[in-house]
């Protein structure tokens, strides 16, 4: 039991790949709300792109890439929430909540099914709420396609809709009806770059295993699910600094041929004579990249590139990639 009997809040933030979870975690860990925040992070792929895009001050954050969140690793959340809790009591760590940011191909049942199964985990903690943020650019396409979207939209006690200001008031009509068949419990509302009010958010108290068993009798017992085998995600990664305008033009290219099947990608980018990092990404056809912070003098200058998708050649991207290195 946690200092004072009261139970740790417990947020997962959850959302198909892209859909602006890490931009709104980031807001939230700006915003002068006093308290502390202890992160976990499950990231999709081998390698943890997210916790150098997260901006870090006093928060306790704790990475799992190990595999995912709803599965192979539940394990890991298990002892990590259990450490936490422990060095929190013994107060050799301080923060007032966990917010679980899941990956984006995550099924959020199971995730969620560890607050009531796992008898430490329910002793320490309290699930206040899921929060879904739905991509308003991609989602159409993304219900049709994965059921993990489904499911995250299925569960929320809260969804929250980015990048409306990338498509038509129509659009986001016609999404929001869907949004709301597949659940008209959550309220939803719109994010802009995860600007949102957190009394919105955190707090809520909207979890409520009662409704969940009601759409969902056998919440407490199972715990299969199954992903789409046929996604698969690759790391590239290079001492070697990049050729900043031929890296442009590849990634370009691919973008432009396998827009459709790039579920995700995102980097931090070591370019020739650049003394910033560069942080790329997208989600499909839309991609960004900005100069972020600087590299270090006694920093090992390291690009990381995560693609995820469907049948992607990975080896054309390999090859095409090593010949964009200086
Ligand atoms: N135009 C627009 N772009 C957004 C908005 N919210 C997020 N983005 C962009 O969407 C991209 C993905 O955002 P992330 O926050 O990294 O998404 P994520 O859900 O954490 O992604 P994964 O963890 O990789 O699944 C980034 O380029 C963001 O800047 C928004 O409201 N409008």
């Amino acid at each position: 039991m946690t200092a004072g009997n009261a139970k740790i809040p417990v947020t997962i933030l959850t959302g198909f790949l892209g859909a602006g979870k890490t931009t709104l975690l980031n807001r939230i860990l700006q915003e002068r709300h006093g308290q502390r925040i202890a992160v976990i992070e499950n990231e999709f792929g081998e390698t943890g792109i997210d916790g150098e895009l997260l901006i870090q001050g006093d928060e306790q954050i704790v990475e799992m890439n190990n595999g995912c969140i709803c599965c192979t690793v539940r394990g890991d959340l298990v002892r990590i929430l259990g450490d936490l809790a422990q060095k929190r009591a013994a107060q050799e760590i301080s923060f007032d909540r966990v917010i679980i940011e899941t990956t984006g191909l995550a099924d959020p049942a199971p995730v969620a099914q560890t607050f009531f199964v796992e008898d430490d985990v329910y002793a320490s903690y309290h699930l206040d709420a899921i929060i879904t943020v739905v991509d308003a650019v991609h989602a159409m396409q993304q219900l049709d396609a994965h059921h993990e979207a489904q499911e995250q939209v299925g569960f929320a006690d809260r969804i929250l809709l980015s990048k409306t200001d990338l498509v038509t008031p129509e659009a986001v009509s016609v999404l929001t009806a869907r949004l709301n068949n597949i659940n008209l419990r959550a309220p939803i509302h719109s994010v802009h770059f995860g600007q949102t009010d957190l009394r919105q958010i955190l707090d809520i108290d909207g979890f409520s295993l009662d409704a969940i068993l009601q759409i969902e009798p056998d919440f407490l017992r199972d715990v299969s699910h199954a992903h789409d085998d046929d996604v698969t995600s690759f790391v590239f990664g290079s001492e070697r600094p990049f050729n900043l305008e031929k890296l442009e033009t590849f990634l370009e290219s691919i973008i432009a041929d396998y827009g459709p099947q790039l579920l995700r990608y995102k980097g931090i980018i070591h370019a020739h004579n650049d003394p910033q990092r560069i942080v790329f990404q997208g989600v499909h056809m839309l991609m960004s990249g900005d100069h972020t912070t600087q590299w270090q003098p006694d920093e090992r200058k390291v690009s990381t590139l995560v693609f995820i998708g469907t049948d992607l050649p990975q080896d054309y991207f390999n090859e095409g990639l090593h010949l964009c290195l200086v």
